[in-house]
């Protein structure tokens, strides 16, 4: 996939510039190429999920982003600002959670927060700054508690508050959800949904589990091997604009196809066991019912057959 193929997977979030731009990217460590040619953008209020195996080099191409590992060749840029000529600058704009970040577990919640925030002189981060980003990760009620008696969410959690303290644009967490059960998964996934779209942060998470991806991302580039071989839109196809193939159970599939041949010309009809498939936008839905039901079509039922990312997946990778 080209650098242009890879950015016209998405026409940026009502017309935002992206928050991260990457061109081109590589990695080589000794003889090894580890990321080759990666190239995408993030923008705004989107959540955005690196899908790989273990080794594919997700977590290469998140250090290279948060200034923790040189890039080779190719550019990386946070709000407009260059990673490898403006780092600091570049930086100030993200927050993240590459490995687990260290707390101290016989002090509060709050008291690590503030011990985090006067690490960094002059970054204007005061109690009201931090009640708001506990507020923001929903720890309100046990802030004040010691991080010993937290479970692995709320730590999760409260290293979250942390990477937000000081107003990033960008959230970066590697790898999540390693070690949360079912519950912390969820709430994690709550959490950063608000994030994103209450504060606009745009999100960036990487993980080797496809089902995780599609219920917390908006937009999933998946890697392999170091190059990032796909983007897909989880979100797209529930919105109404979107073309899908729409599954009108009738009585007669030979009826339903003269009706919708008579009343929309050209569009596109297929059979299905079921009935008939009918690939347009779901906001066309009712009008076709209308024109089914009064052609004398009897229409028990329809529902929308959006592929999963499963699909999707297996069709980037040539798998069966
Ligand atoms: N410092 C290094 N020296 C040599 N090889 C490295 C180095 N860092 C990473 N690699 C190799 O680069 C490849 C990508 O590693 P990376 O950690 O980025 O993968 P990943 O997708 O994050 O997977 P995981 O979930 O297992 O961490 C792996 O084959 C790894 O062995």
């Amino acid at each position: 996939m080209t650098a242009s193929q890879q950015l016209r997977e998405h026409s940026g979030a009502a017309g935002q510039p992206p928050v991260i731009e990457i061109r081109n990217v590589y990695k080589h460590i000794g003889k090894k190429t580890i990321v080759r040619n990666v190239s995408f953008d993030v923008y705004p209020g989107e959540i955005f999920g690196l899908l790989g195996p273990n080794g594919a080099g997700k977590t290469t191409l998140i250090r290279m982003l948060v200034g923790l590992m040189s890039i080779s060749d190719g550019s990386m840029k946070v709000d407009g600002h260059d990673v490898r000529r403006a780092p600091d600058k570049a930086l100030r704009s993200i927050g993240a959670i590459v490995e687990n970040p260290e707390m101290y577990k016989f002090m509060s919640g709050y008291k690590n927060l503030l011990h985090f925030a006067k690490l960094v002189p002059g970054n204007g981060i005061d109690r009201y700054r931090i009640l708001d980003v506990v507020s923001m990760v929903g720890l309100d009620n046990r802030i004040h508690d010691k991080v010993k008696t937290y479970s692995l969410g709320m730590r999760q959690r409260l290293g979250v508050a942390q990477a937000l303290m000081h107003k990033p644009k960008v959230l970066i967490l590697d790898e999540p959800t390693n070690g949360l059960d079912p519950a912390g998964i969820r709430e994690l996934r709550d959490q950063l949904k608000t994030l994103a779209r209450e504060e606009r942060i745009a999100v960036v998470v990487s993980s080797h589990l496809l089902s995780e991806m599609e219920l917390m991302c908006d937009r999933v580039g998946v890697i392999q091997q170091g190059v990032l071989i796909g983007i897909q839109q989880v979100t797209e196809e529930n919105t109404s604009e979107h073309a899908v193939p729409i599954l009108f159970q009738v009585d007669s599939r030979e009826a339903a196809r003269k009706v919708i041949a008579l009343a929309f010309d050209g569009l596109a009809v297929d059979s299905d066991p079921l009935g008939i498939l009918v690939t347009t936008s779901a906001g066309c839905i009712a009008d076709i019912n209308a024109k089914l039901v009064a052609g004398g079509v009897r229409v028990s039922g329809i529902s929308i057959q959006a592929k999963s990312l499963e699909d999707k997946f297996m069709e980037m990778t040539g798998r069966p």
